[in-house]
Parts: C-alpha cells; sequence; structure tokens
C-alpha cells in the first residue's frame, strides 16, 4: 500500500453530521430470500398442471401444445432439486421465466383457445417483479405483456365488435393496473430492505459499520487471501484515557470525540479499507491487500492523524492519543476471532508500553 499524505488541517470543529451512505455497503444486496420458496412452488406448480393442461389438449386433438406442455412440466420437475440449493438461483429464474412466458405466448396464439386464457398474462409482472425485482422484472413484464397484447388483438381484434373492446379493455387496464402495483411495491420493499441493511450493519453514533459488517467484509477478504494469497491487515485501536474525557467533558463530548475520530479514519483511509466501531472506544481497521509492513506505516499515521488533528468541543481543545494493535491474516491466523484476539493483545501490549504507540 501506498502511504498516502494526508492535508493537515489547522483546526477540525466537531459537527453533528448526518451519516452519509459509505461505500463499504455499495455491494450489491444479497439476493432476496423468499425468491428460492416462491420458485420451488412455481416449479411445482407447472410439474403438476403442465400434465393436467397436457391431458386436456391431448383430448382436444392440439397435439403440439401438449408436447409443449409436457417438455416444461419435465423441466420443471428437473429444476426444482438444483432450484432449491443452486448458488446461481437468479441465472436459473430467467431461463425458466424465459421458457416459461415464451409457452405461455404460443398457447395464447393456438386457435383452439378461449378468451379467458388471457387471464393468465396476469401472471406475467406479479412473477417477473417477485422473481426477478424492479429493474429485470420490469423489462420482462413490459416485454411479455406487450407480446401478448399484440396476440390479443391479432385474434380478437377490433372486427368482433363493442362487446370485444370491452373486454380487451379490461384486460389491457388491469394489467396495466398489477404492473404499476408490482413496480411500485417492488421499489418500496428494496428501499426498505436497503434502509434496514444499513440500520443493521452500522453504529449509529458515528455511521460507521459495526461487528456484523466487519464480519461479511473479513470473508470476502479471507476468500481473496484464500484464492490469490492477497494480503490482509487487521488493526485494533483503542483511544487513551478516553474515560477522563468523559469525566472532564461530559459524556456528550465523549460521543463527539468518537464521531471526530471516525471522521478522521474516514479522511485518512483508502475507499477499499474498512473502519469500523466494535465497542466503546474501539474501532477495527480492515486494510485490504496490505501487508505488515505497510499496516505499521498506516497505523503510524493513523497515530499521528489522531494526536494531530484539532479536536474542539464547546470551546473546550481535547487532546486525544490512540494505540493500535496490528494483525495479519496468514501469519496470524486466518480466523477473525483469532486475529482480533492478536489485534487485541497487541494493544494491550501498546497501552502498557505507555499508549499512543503502534504494536505489530
Ligand atoms: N461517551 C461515550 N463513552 C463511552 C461509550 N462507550 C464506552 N464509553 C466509555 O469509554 C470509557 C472507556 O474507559 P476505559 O476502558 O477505562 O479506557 P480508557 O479510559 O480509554 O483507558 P485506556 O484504554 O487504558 O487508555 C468508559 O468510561 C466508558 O463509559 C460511548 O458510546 N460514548
Amino acid at each position: 500500500m501506498k502511504a498516502k499524505k494526508t492535508k493537515s488541517r489547522p483546526g477540525y470543529w466537531l459537527q453533528d453530521r448526518p451519516v452519509s451512505k459509505l461505500s463499504v455497503y455499495d455491494e450489491s444486496m444479497p439476493e432476496a430470500p423468499y425468491r428460492r420458496p416462491i420458485m420451488q412452488f412455481l416449479l411445482t406448480f407447472t410439474a403438476v398442471f403442465g400434465v393436467l393442461f397436457a391431458v386436456l389438449n391431448y383430448r382436444q386433438a392440439d397435439y403440439g401444445l401438449m408436447a409443449i406442455e409436457i417438455v416444461m412440466s419435465v423441466f420443471a420437475l428437473g429444476l426444482l432439486p438444483i432450484v432449491s440449493r443452486t448458488q446461481r438461483l437468479q441465472l436459473w429464474i430467467v431461463v425458466f421465466l424465459l421458457a416459461f412466458f415464451a409457452v405461455m405466448m404460443y398457447a395464447l396464439t393456438t386457435a383452439k383457445v378461449v378468451p379467458t386464457v388471457f387471464a393468465w398474462v396476469l401472471l406475467i409482472p406479479i412473477l417477473s417483479y417477485l422473481l426477478l425485482g424492479r429493474w429485470l422484472g420490469a423489462w420482462f413484464a413490459g416485454v411479455f405483456l406487450s407480446a401478448s397484447g399484440v396476440i390479443f388483438f391479432s385474434q380478437y381484434g377490433f372486427e368482433q365488435g363493442y362487446t370485444e373492446l370491452r373486454s380487451v379493455a379490461n384486460v389491457v387496464l388491469v394489467s396495466i393496473c398489477i404492473f404499476g402495483f408490482s413496480h411500485v411495491y417492488e421499489a418500496s420493499r428494496e428501499h426498505a430492505e436497503s434502509r434496514l441493511r444499513m440500520m443493521a450493519l452500522t453504529d449509529p453514533l458515528t455511521g460507521l459499520p459495526n461487528r456484523a459488517r466487519l464480519r461479511e467484509v473479513f470473508e470476502a477478504g479471507l476468500s481473496r487471501y484464500e484464492r490469490h494469497s492477497t494480503p490482509m491487515a487487521l488493526l485494533m485501536l483503542d483511544l487513551d484515557h478516553f474515560k477522563d474525557v468523559n469525566d472532564r467533558y461530559g459524556h456528550d463530548a465523549g460521543d463527539a470525540v468518537l464521531r471526530f475520530v471516525a471522521q478522521v479514519m474516514r479522511a485518512r483511509l483508502r475507499p477499499s479499507d474498512m473502519a469500523c466501531r466494535i465497542g466503546g472506544e474501539e474501532f477495527c481497521v480492515v486494510l485490504v491487500d496490505t501487508d505488515r509492513a505497510q499496516a505499521i506505516k498506516a497505523a503510524e499515521d493513523l497515530c499521528r492523524q489522531v494526536r494531530m488533528q484539532r479536536c474542539v468541543h464547546r470551546g473546550h481543545e481535547i487532546s486525544l492519543s490512540t494505540s493500535i494493535g496490528i494483525a495479519e491474516i496468514g501469519v496470524d491466523g486466518i480466523d477473525l476471532d483469532r486475529l482480533l484476539r492478536v489485534a487485541d493483545t497487541r494493544l494491550y501490549e501498546a497501552k502498557t508500553r505507555g499508549r499512543d504507540c503502534v504494536v505489530a
């Protein structure tokens, strides 16, 4: 890691700023957990009703549609165990929905169907949004609803008079409503879910990621280490004599100091690194792609920054310093709890050496 030169600011006034969205949350949202059971239900439904419809179409001598329905039924049955455990659920959902909707379109074009078969198209927006999310769902719903509209008009066009026109209007309007409701619902659900995720992974006082997020980021770093031997270091950082700050200036000054230190770390660290608050006045920093020598430099620079930046709260200048213990993945272990223990032992050593220093 190249040590980044930070501009020293002459005075740093504490402010209660709103917490901005952190880059460490930018990873894609984990897959929505309800999609797998919905997909399993859809596959079971297709497997069972595919056979039933095939029997009905056999009795109507529509052998083409019958054959397609049997193929779909077998396909759904075969996909059931795969979907129950695959890591690539999204891919299988796309594959199956493409086939499912394509068969639906084909069934709509067959001459022997009755107009009520068009009720099935109402499933298109619901399934698309539930299984594919807002944007891909919108594409699927838009394309297949448009296709079914074209099929409907080509089969029951205006030449059949006013009665048919009314049924066309019913189907079109209900489809548009369901499309719109599904879109609005999915958008607000995604928003609520990402807010909940942010809250669950964030320390409310400093806005830094918390211990739960540390674990997620560590796991990603661990798999990079195992695959490509990419180094990673953990810094355990603890403010010195923080109790004195609380005792002397009050608890709200202590809180302000914690926010101040969080801002100093944010300003100092690279976007790929992550500082999180893991306890009262204890922070942990994950330095990705960083070995021990580079981690020592970064830690010493953090110590210097905390010591040098002016921390002023309600007219009082509060002097701060911090002690840091370092652990390196691979050298000190590969398990997060073990690495935290090693870094903590070294942090304790830094405290006994007189504080405001780094032990690696
Ligand atoms: N204001 C504030 N104080 C906190 C918070 N969490 C923990 N503390 C305080 O942090 C202090 C930690 O004190 P100690 O563990 O004795 O550590 P210290 O005074 O920093 O001493 P050394 O670590 O040995 O340098 C305690 O007084 C806690 O009450 C918090 O969220 N806000």
